[in-house]
């Protein structure tokens, strides 16, 4: 038996940020994996870094995320934020005018955002088609995180600070007595602490079930496709990431090649349950024939022309972890002391990490965080009507998540800069 000030179930992204904040402030940390580190969700992330959110203090973390990860990059040496930009681009009036509301937003906190318009567009990115863009606008803070890199960090930082990994060490029993939080048991024994974090992406949901709590997280597909390099279609290591909400597409550039991943209408959903034990998520194939991928391509070609089913590209799938409104779940629910929940990143699980790390830190160790969390309490469903059995939280969150990327956010400007 062993004993932490605080256990955190999950190597991926938000269980290592968390663990490295931890015990950056000196708790001590056993992380438990159930397979290798970084291997889930983590593993299969393009890993896109975009900022500007319809809601400010979403906004204000992810900014505040870029300063974390630049002290990363200082302490290891490495690479991890590639600021290469980001464009939005609008085919339609009411994409025009939800770009105008969204630099209005950005404007009005700082932010550093422009219209751009369709012409300058197409001289930013001459492999894009552009002919049919009302508007855009233009995000030259942004760009992407390369996940890898940012795994190799927190870990670097979270081994220097003490913290312990133990990977192939699934958990199959939360530990709890009288409403509080005991510890958990692995295969290998118990591992005692008043303090677990929930981190298991996927399987997080599951891992809630371990103490009898409910947390509507699903497990839903996501598929991105990655070009080789092209003579004729070359793609700048600095080209803007772009995102067509219409078509449903993200893309950035990758070793000379371009991913393009979609938000598809109808994703996959997978059963957590029913996947073997040791499931390894990186050896996950996208069936070429599949509804799926048939959409990925049909659209990437609509705005790629020059891409179609007979360019060179891998095609990658993993699963992503959605909630009802595709925000995650930090903290405690009402009914289990010392069990936090950090999960249900909605996809944007990479770029969310930094500053959720340094929230569930600041939540386990002082009870409260410097951040607005209202958005992302964990027990804003709790034992809500219609967010209680697994069929009314699958439905839900299939439903946030096939139709995340088309509808229209509205951003409300602030008036008075943020803090
Ligand atoms: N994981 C894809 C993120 C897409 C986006 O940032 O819009």
């Amino acid at each position: 038996m062993q004993s932490a000030d605080v256990i955190v179930i999950g190597a991926g992204v938000a269980g290592l940020s968390t663990a490295m904040q931890l015990a950056l402030r000196g708790a001590s940390v056993i992380v438990l994996e159930r397979e290798r580190i970084g291997n889930g969700s983590t593993g299969r992330a393009a890993g896109l870094l975009g900022q500007l959110r319809g809601n400010v203090e979403h906004t204000r973390m992810l900014i505040d995320g870029i300063e974390i990860v630049r002290q990363l990059e200082k302490t290891t040496g490495t690479e991890i934020f590639v600021q290469t930009g980001s464009l939005r681009v609008a085919e339609t009036p009411e994409r025009a005018a939800e770009i105008a509301s969204l630099v209005a937003m950005g404007k009005s906190i700082g932010f550093d955002i422009e219209h751009l318009p369709a012409s300058e567009v197409a001289k930013k990115l001459p492999y894009m088609r552009t002919d049919d863009l009302l508007d855009a606008c233009y995000c030259p803070t942004d760009g992407h995180l390369q996940p890898a890199e940012l795994v190799s960090g927190y870990l670097k930082v979270g081994k220097d600070c003490g913290v312990q990994y133990k990977t192939n060490s699934p958990v199959i029993e939360i530990l709890h007595a009288g409403g509080r939080v005991q510890g958990v048991r692995t295969a290998e024994g118990e591992y005692h602490a008043p303090k677990v974090v929930n981190a298991g992406g996927p399987w997080s949901y599951l891992n809630a079930e371990l103490a009898n709590a409910t947390l509507p997280t699903a497990a839903i597909g996501h598929y991105y496709l990655t070009t080789r390099p092209d003579p004729n279609h070359p793609v700048d290591r600095m080209s803007p990431a772009i995102r067509d909400r219409e078509l449903r597409l993200y893309t950035r550039p990758e070793s000379g090649g371009l991913i393009v991943g979609i938000y598809d209408a109808e994703p996959d959903q997978h059963n957590m349950r029913k996947l073997p034990v040791d499931f390894d998520m990186s050896r996950m194939k996208a069936a070429r024939d599949s509804i799926q991928v048939a959409r990925l391509l049909e659209a990437t070609n609509a705005r790629f022309p020059w891409i179609d089913e007979r360019t060179p590209m891998t095609i990658t799938t993993g699963i992503m972890t959605f909630t009802p409104d595709a925000r995650p779940f930090c903290g405690e629910m009402p009914d289990l002391e010392g069990l936090y929940h950090c999960a249900g990143f909605s996809g944007h699980g990479i770029v969310q990490s930094p500053t959720i790390g340094l929230i569930m830190s600041q939540l386990i160790l002082d009870g409260q965080s410097s951040y607005d969390c209202e958005s992302i309490e964990a027990d804003r469903y709790f034992e809500l009507p219609g967010y209680m059995t697994r069929a009314d939280i699958e439905r839900r969150c299939f439903e946030m998540a096939g139709n995340y990327y088309t509808k229209i956010e509205k951003a409300t400007p602030v008036a008075t800069g943020h803090a």
